[in-house]
């Protein structure tokens, strides 16, 4: 429950509000919050959607494998939690407007957009067609405008609606491995989320990006273990990210402690994007 603001008053200050006490906090932090979370079957999106629910949203998901987020929401409906999931292919724009509505419905409203599902168009350049990179731009960039503009008008009655969006390392920084297609669709998100959030203020809608390193899901499975341990190597905490290294960044922009916080990309990489490793560790004597 919020509890007066218990900082010292300063003169001439406003009235600031609310704040959770932490022990009112623990296990409460998304409260109330209905958050529609996208690719819920596997990956980040699988734990993201039990570690929101645990801390008091109801959260509705998606995926495309048939019946796979309907059993995963069964499962944490079993365990006293608030969920759903429903099939659907995030890059149909008139599948997602479907699915929104449903959702809306069935939690009184939406709060919370976490754009976390995409699937990638890999190629090297040379050998990029015009399939391999529609399909990229149709599952990691058009699938983030149909959800958020779907939810837009939700959202612009939500209680501290936010959006996050889920970008990755290769939208900010080049990458020595093949992927044009993914860096220009991540770079995208990056471009969109800080637009939304200047879009998005007049309204009450905060909007945020996340952009995750490598992190250990089944996605592994497809790059070389050379390129994984050397990916590990080159983050300044030398270990692997764990998908719920992710969804921890989710909980907080989810959550009203990040009231103030819109435009911002939280990278989530262990130090890579932002420091170096590597042939520059070690003491300089
Ligand atoms: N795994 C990694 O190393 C990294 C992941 N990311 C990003 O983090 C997010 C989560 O990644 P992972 O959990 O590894 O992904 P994942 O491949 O394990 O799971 C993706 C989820 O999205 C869903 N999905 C994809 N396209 C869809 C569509 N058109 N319609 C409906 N559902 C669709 C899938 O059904 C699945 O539930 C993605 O945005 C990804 O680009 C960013 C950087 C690194
Ligand atoms: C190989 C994965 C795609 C699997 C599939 O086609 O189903 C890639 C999905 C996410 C990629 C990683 C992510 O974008 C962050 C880094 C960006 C880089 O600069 C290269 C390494 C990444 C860890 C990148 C590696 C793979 O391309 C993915 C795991």
């Amino acid at each position: 429950m919020a509890q007066e603001v218990k900082a010292p008053k300063i003169s001439g200050a406003p009235e600031f509000g609310k704040w959770i006490s932490p022990e009112e906090s623990v296990g409460q932090r998304l409260k109330g919050k209905k958050i529609l979370l996208t690719g819920t079957t596997k990956g980040v999106g699988h734990v993201a959607q039990e570690l929101l629910c645990a801390h008091g949203a109801f959260v509705c998901g998606s995926g495309r494998t048939p019946g796979a987020a309907a059993a995963y929401a069964d499962e944490l409906k079993a365990k006293g939690y608030k969920a759903a999931g429903f099939d659907c292919d995030l890059a149909d724009y008139e599948a997602v407007k479907k699915w929104v509505a449903q959702c809306a419905e069935l939690m009184g409203g939406i709060d919370v957009v976490i754009n976390n599902a995409s699937h990638p168009g890999m190629a090297p350049f040379e050998a990029m067609d015009v399939e391999t990179w529609n399909y990229g731009i149709r599952n990691e960039l058009d699938l983030v405008y149909n959800v958020c503009n779907c939810a837009w008008p939700y959202l612009k009655e939500g209680n501290g609606a936010n959006i996050i969006i889920t970008s990755s390392t290769v939208g900010l920084q080049g990458s020595n491995s093949p992927q044009a297609c993914h860096a220009a669709a991540k770079g995208a998100c990056l471009a969109l989320a800080r637009q939304l959030a200047a879009e998005g203020g007049p309204f009450g809608i905060r909007c945020n990006s996340v952009t995750p390193g490598l992190v250990w899901t089944e996605a592994m499975a497809n790059i070389p273990k050379e390129m994984a341990s050397g990916l590990v190597a080159a983050q300044t905490t030398q270990r692997a990210i764990d998908p719920i290294d992710i969804a921890y960044a989710y909980l907080f922009l989810a959550s009203d402690e990040a009231r103030q916080i819109t435009a911002a990309n939280i990278p989530v990489d262990g130090g890579c994007s932002g420091a170096t490793t590597g042939a520059m560790q070690g003491e300089i004597a």
